[in-house]
Formats: structure tokens, C-alpha cells, sequence
């Protein structure tokens, strides 16, 4: 039997905080909690068991069920906008900025961890002494001693607000629920944005299981340490495991983004790429658009790059060539699954963008700009004194370039001064149906068909603007090798080329060989089902350096121009194509560059023999070290044939 029962109702106001307690949930170890808003009969009794027995752990002051109202995001701003964490940027409308602890701007790759009883469910079979980098294995023992020594009294004084959530259009068939628990109201605010927060959340999910998420900044009242600009966090502690068989995530420590709002890559990609595993479709770290000739036929593109590599700004693109067309379905996470007609249909199941601010411009992404007019919170950029946003790229378009600032480390900033305006992680966070290009169909709950995939990184050597590879298993191959230079959205420090497979390094939620093995099994459709159409993938870099370090390619409306080979390729056109040893390439003049200054062609397109030599003895060494017995026989041969064809070159 639960230790907990509820109560009826009580009025009475608790603490500080003004609000009324409208019901209470009551512990035999721990007296009464108030909740201080909602109606937890309401809830659904799997969730109710759910939250007793995490407040039974973490012992919050109060419970703060959430609806996802405007009035309740405006009570919640309106408290922050008081304590100093937010403050509003007036140039605009319901626009909030607010700086973090400098010490917690990004995902922390080295403290992320899959728990699963079998090591190997995790991670790939390393020789003795090799690091696993796609995901990190934390045993249940050892998992459960880091919780014990975190979460028990960890929300002590402050409010536990739940949060229940789709990812998906709510209903949808290839949605999901999730719950997540957290002690932070910034998190609140952005999860309202990113995910589909609403009571219709309890309807939907009934008595069925759902995704768990318990979060806390780690700080619990009274405070030890100074907070820092009214950013609770404890950046020495923080913890991010997730326990795929149960569905379930502990995060502790952080309040930034991608550490804490568990929808994303916590949910959205770790969680339901195991999900997806066993009910055989994929969850991945991909954008969607859709791309419209100007003949009128629209298809629609899914493309994986890493980190602060383009996606946001790809599937936003707005074309410098006349008569095309693009639109936005989502900008960082697709969920994808064949249907019974042999077609890859993919959802955004995400409500928001989180991008990345620095380079975000009129001139490189209008359509971002509008989407963050209104409504929006940005975190770690820079305000100047006439309440406007502010960070780099924007030198051009700002109104007046002398204008004092506050920099993202809370100090008096002119542009010109030494340092950055913004962490170069700084985001902004806006709702998606506010961009001006969201597609009609982006809400579609069975999704929109995808017939291409791409993939891309920053390379700046070696790789040309774009190749097509030579068939399904050729571009898992292809994906498999993914490689970039690292960004400030994780921990790395300085400029390397990391491996970053299906860039999904960061957010693989099982053994990188049983991943490559899924990706290979979806191409065979089960009895009964139509023959599967599998998309044709291709690999892109808008960032390939010319000697001096500039880029070749103008990229951002530009990577139309690429877009545009690339349908004119799904839509049969053979003739422009050369056949080299990595993939097709454009052959020159084929590619559109109408009205662009000269580009060097050979430069941007060359496929070089001693590179691509080099290029496939590192990645031998990279899959003995990192993939092992793991690998699919399949992708070695893959690697043993592209050997074979660089060395004839
Ligand atoms: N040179 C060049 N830079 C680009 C291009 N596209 C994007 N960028 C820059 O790359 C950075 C990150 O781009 P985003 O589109 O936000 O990256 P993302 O892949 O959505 O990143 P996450 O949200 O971290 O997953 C920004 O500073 C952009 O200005 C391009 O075509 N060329
Ligand atoms: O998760 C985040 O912090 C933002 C993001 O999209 C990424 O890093 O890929
Ligand atoms: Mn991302």
C-alpha cells in the first residue's frame, strides 16, 4: 500500500509566496505538502503515485502542478522578473533575457550516462583502456549511490512543479508523454515552449506509462554557496542518467537547456531512440524542411548535423534563387517511421526552438529573427540599454552600434570592446508556430514523407560541398564516419575534429553496433507491408576553408543552390553527376551559382586522394577502437570497398 493519500481541499496561503493551497498530498513520514496549485485528484493515478514518491525523496515545500496557461507563465515570469533571474528586454513584446551562472552555458557530454544492468547495452565493445565515447555506461550500483548522495532532500525550501508533456501533436500516433519534475521555474517556462504542456496532457495519457523525468538544480534551502546572477546550479555535482528500460531520467545540477529540459535530448533523443529501437522506427538529432522546386513540387529533407553545425539555420533557410521555396517543419529532433506504404513519414516533437543565438542575423536567418520577436526567453546574450538583444553577428544590423551593453557576464560592454558580448552558446527560445515558414503541415500527427536524408559537419579539409552516397547501406556507412570540428554547445574547449556519428555522439542512448544495425534492419519492410521506399542520403559541408582559413562557400540562403542538386537527384536527373570514390559529386556548372561572386570550384568540390587515404585509415582505427565486434559485418565491407576505391584513384 502507498504511504500517501490526499486530502480535500484547504484554503490557506503558505509561505511567501502568495499563492493559495488548494489540496495537499499527505506523507506519514512527512506530514502535509501543500499544493500550491492544481489538483492533484486530477491527475492520473499512475502520475500521482509518481509524484509522491519523489516528493517523498526530495522533499519540496510545496507542489506546483502545472497547466501551461499564459496566466500561469505570466505568474511565473512575473515572480523571476522580481528575484532577478529574468529581466524583460523592452524593445519587444513578452521578450525575457536572463544570464546563467557562468559556470553551467552547456551540455555536459562527461557527465551524461546511460544506466543498463548489461554494460553492453550501453556502449560498444572497447579493447582494454579505450574510452567510450558514443554514450557513457554507469552500473545501477553505482547509479543508485550517486543518486542517494544528490536527490534525497535536494528541493528542501523550494517549489516542485510538474510538468506533463507531449512530444508530438497530443494524441498523435507517433507521440509521447512525458512527465517531468523539477524544482526550477526557468525550466517551467521553456518546457512551455519547447513541448506541448496542457491538462488535455492527463486525458491523453489515461492510465498508459509514460516518460519520467526528475530534475533539480541542485540547491536545496538554506543555500550553502552564493548563487551566482540568482542561477541556482551546482556545476561540481551535476549528474545526467538515464535508465532507458524504465523509461526514466535523473538530472541533476544544471539549469541549462539541454541538461534541463528533458524533453529534448533527454527524452527526445536517448529515451525514444530506445524506444524506437523496439517498435522499429528512429528518433534522431535531424531537422526537417520542407523544400518547394519552382515547378511547385514540394518534397521534404531530414538532415543531421552536430551541434551548433546548421540545422536551425538550414531548415529556416530563406533561398537566394528565385522560384524556390522552403518551409519549416522542425529544427533540431525528428521522429521518423515507416509506414505500411513504404514511406518514411517524420514528426518535430518538439513546439519550440532552442537555437543557438551568435551568427543568428537578418541577413543569415531572417526567419529565426522573426520567430523571436514576441514571446521568446534569451539566455546568455547580451542587453543594450535600449532593451534590445544582442550578439555577435549582429554588428551590421544594429541600431546604434555605440549603444552601452550589459555583456552576457553581467559587465558594460561596447561592441569593439575585448571579449564577447555573448557565450557563444547563448540561445534563444521561441515558439515554433511563430515562424513565419512553419510549415502547415508541421503539427500533421502522422508526419510529413521524407525522401532524402542528409548528413554534415565542419569540415574544414578534404570534404567536398556535397556528395551523394551510393546506397542505403553506403550512407549508414557514410553517417557512421560523421566527423566535425567541436562548438561551444558542449564542454570541449579549442578547435578538433571529433567523430560525431549520425551527430548523434552526444545523444546515443544505446550500443553504437546495434544502432547501425536498426538503421540497416528498417530498410527490410515485415510481411504484408509494402516494399520500403528508403531515402537516398547525402553528406553536405558549408564549411570547407580555403588556405587562409575563409570559408569557400557562402552557405546560409546559398545552401539552396545545394538543395536544389540535390532534389533535381531524387527526382531522377542522372546526368549531372561524377562518380568518385566517396559518393557522387556535382559535376561543375551543375550546380546553380547564378548572382554569387566566383566561387573556386575545384577548391569547394575536389575530392583529394591523400586525404581521403588518410581520411580512411583513421576511421579504421576509429571503428576498431569505437565499434569493435560491435560493428555490422556489412559496414566494414562498406569501409573495405571505399579503401579499395580511394586506392585506385
Ligand atoms: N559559414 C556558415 N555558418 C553557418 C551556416 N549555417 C549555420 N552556420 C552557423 O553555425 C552556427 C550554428 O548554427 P545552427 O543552425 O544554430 O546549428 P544547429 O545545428 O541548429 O545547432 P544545435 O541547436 O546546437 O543542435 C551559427 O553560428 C550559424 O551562424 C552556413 O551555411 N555557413
Ligand atoms: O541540447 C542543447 O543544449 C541544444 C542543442 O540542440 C544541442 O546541443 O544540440
Ligand atoms: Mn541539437
Amino acid at each position: 500500500m502507498s504511504s500517501f493519500s490526499t486530502t480535500g481541499d484547504s484554503l490557506r496561503q503558505i509561505g511567501d509566496e502568495g499563492f493559495y493551497v488548494v489540496n495537499e498530498v499527505v506523507s506519514k513520514r512527512l506530514g502535509h505538502i501543500p499544493i500550491i496549485k492544481g489538483d492533484f485528484h486530477l491527475l492520473p493515478a499512475k502520475v500521482q503515485r509518481f509524484v509522491t514518491e519523489k516528493v517523498e525523496l526530495m522533499r519540496p515545500r510545496g507542489i506546483y502542478i502545472c497547466d501551461g496557461s499564459q496566466n500561469e507563465a505570466d505568474e511565473i515570469t512575473n515572480k523571476l522578473i522580481e528575484r532577478g533571474m529574468l529581466s524583460p528586454l523592452k524593445a519587444y513584446e513578452n521578450n525575457y533575457i536572463c544570464r546563467t551562472d557562468p559556470r553551467d552555458v552547456a551540455r555536459v557530454e562527461s557527465k551524461t550516462w546511460m544506466v543498463t544492468p548489461d554494460k553492453y547495452q550501453t556502449v560498444t565493445h572497447t579493447p582494454e583502456g579505450v574510452e567510450p565515447i558514443m554514450a557513457h555506461w554507469l552500473a545501477p550500483n553505482d547509479f543508485s549511490s550517486e543518486l542517494d548522495s544528490r536527490f534525497p532532500g535536494c528541493m528542501s525550501g523550494r517549489i516542485m512543479y510538474v510538468i506533463g508533456f507531449s512530444m508530438g501533436p497530443i494524441g498523435g500516433p507517433l507521440s509521447k508523454i512525458g512527465v517531468q519534475l523539477t524544482d526550477s521555474n526557468y525550466v517551467v517556462l521553456c518546457m512551455r515552449i519547447m513541448t506541448r504542456m496542457s491538462p488535455a496532457i492527463w486525458d491523453s495519457l489515461g492510465d498508459a506509462d509514460f516518460v519520467r523525468g526528475i530534475h533539480s538544480v541542485g540547491v536545496p534551502r538554506p543555500v550553502r554557496e552564493k548563487v551566482i546572477n540568482h542561477w541556482p546550479c551546482n556545476p561540481d555535482r551535476v549528474l545526467i542518467a538515464h535508465r532507458p528500460a524504465e523509461r526514466e531520467i535523473w538530472s541533476f545540477g544544471s539549469g541549462y537547456g539541454g541538461n534541463s529540459l528533458l524533453g529534448k535530448k533527454c527524452f527526445a533523443l536517448r529515451i525514444a531512440s530506445n524506444i524506437a529501437r523496439d517498435e522499429g522506427w528512429m528518433a534522431e538529432h535531424m531537422l526537417i524542411m520542407g523544400v518547394t522546386n519552382p515547378q511547385g513540387h514540394e518534397r521534404f529533407i531530414a538532415a543531421a548535423f552536430p551541434s551548433a553545425c546548421g540545422k536551425t539555420n538550414l531548415a529556416m533557410l530563406e533561398p537566394t534563387i528565385p522560384g524556390w521555396k522552403v518551409r519549416v517543419v522542425g529544427d533540431d529532433i525528428a521522429w521518423m517511421k515507416f509506414g505500411a506504404d513504404g514511406q518514411l513519414y517524420g514528426i518535430n516533437p518538439e513546439n519550440g526552438f532552442f537555437g543557438v543565438a551568435p551568427g543568428t542575423s537578418h541577413k543569415t536567418n531572417p526567419m529565426a529573427m522573426e520567430s523571436f520577436q514576441k514571446n521568446s526567453i534569451f539566455t546568455n546574450v547580451a542587453e543594450t540599454v535600449d532593451g534590445e538583444y544582442y550578439w555577435e553577428g549582429l554588428e551590421k544590423e544594429i541600431k546604434n552600434p555605440k549603444v552601452e551593453m550589459i555583456n552576457w557576464l553581467g559587465q558594460k560592454w561596447h561592441i569593439g570592446d575585448a571579449g564577447k558580448a555573448a557565450h557563444p552558446n547563448s540561445r534563444f527560445t521561441a515558439p515554433a508556430a511563430q515562424c513565419p515558414i512553419i510549415h502547415p503541415d508541421w503539427e500533421s500527427p502522422k508526419g510529413v514523407p521524407i525522401d532524402a536524408i542528409i548528413f554534415g559537419g565542419r569540415r574544414p579539409e578534404g570534404v567536398p560541398l556535397i556528395f551523394e552516397t551510393f546506397s542505403w547501406i553506403h550512407g549508414i556507412f557514410v553517417a557512421a564516419c560523421l566527423k566535425s570540428e567541436t562548438t561551444a554547445a558542449a564542454e570541449f574547449t579549442g578547435k578538433s575534429i571529433m567523430h560525431d556519428p549520425f551527430a548523434m555522439r552526444p545523444f546515443m542512448g544505446y550500443n553504437f553496433g546495434q544502432y547501425l544495425q536498426h538503421w540497416m534492419d528498417l530498410a527490410k519492410a515485415p510481411k504484408g507491408e509494402a516494399a520500403r521506399k528508403v531515402p537516398k542520403i547525402f553528406h553536405v559541408n558549408w564549411f570547407r576553408t580555403n588556405k587562409e582559413g575563409k570559408f569557400l562557400w557562402p552557405g546560409f540562403g546559398d545552401n539552396i543552390r545545394v538543395i536544389d542538386w540535390i532534389i533535381r537527384r531524387l527526382d531522377g536527373d542522372d546526368s549531372h553527376a561524377l562518380k568518385t570514390p566517396i559518393g557522387y559529386v556535382p559535376t561543375e556548372g551543375s550546380i546553380n551559382m547564378d548572382g554569387l561572386d566566383p566561387v573556386k570550384w575545384d577548391e569547394l568540390m575536389s575530392v583529394p586522394k591523400e586525404y581521403w587515404q588518410e581520411d580512411v585509415k583513421e576511421v579504421r582505427k576509429f571503428f576498431e577502437a569505437q565499434v569493435g565486434i560491435d560493428l555490422p559485418a556489412e559496414i566494414r565491407r562498406e569501409l573495405d570497398e571505399q579503401e579499395k576505391r580511394i586506392a585506385a584513384m
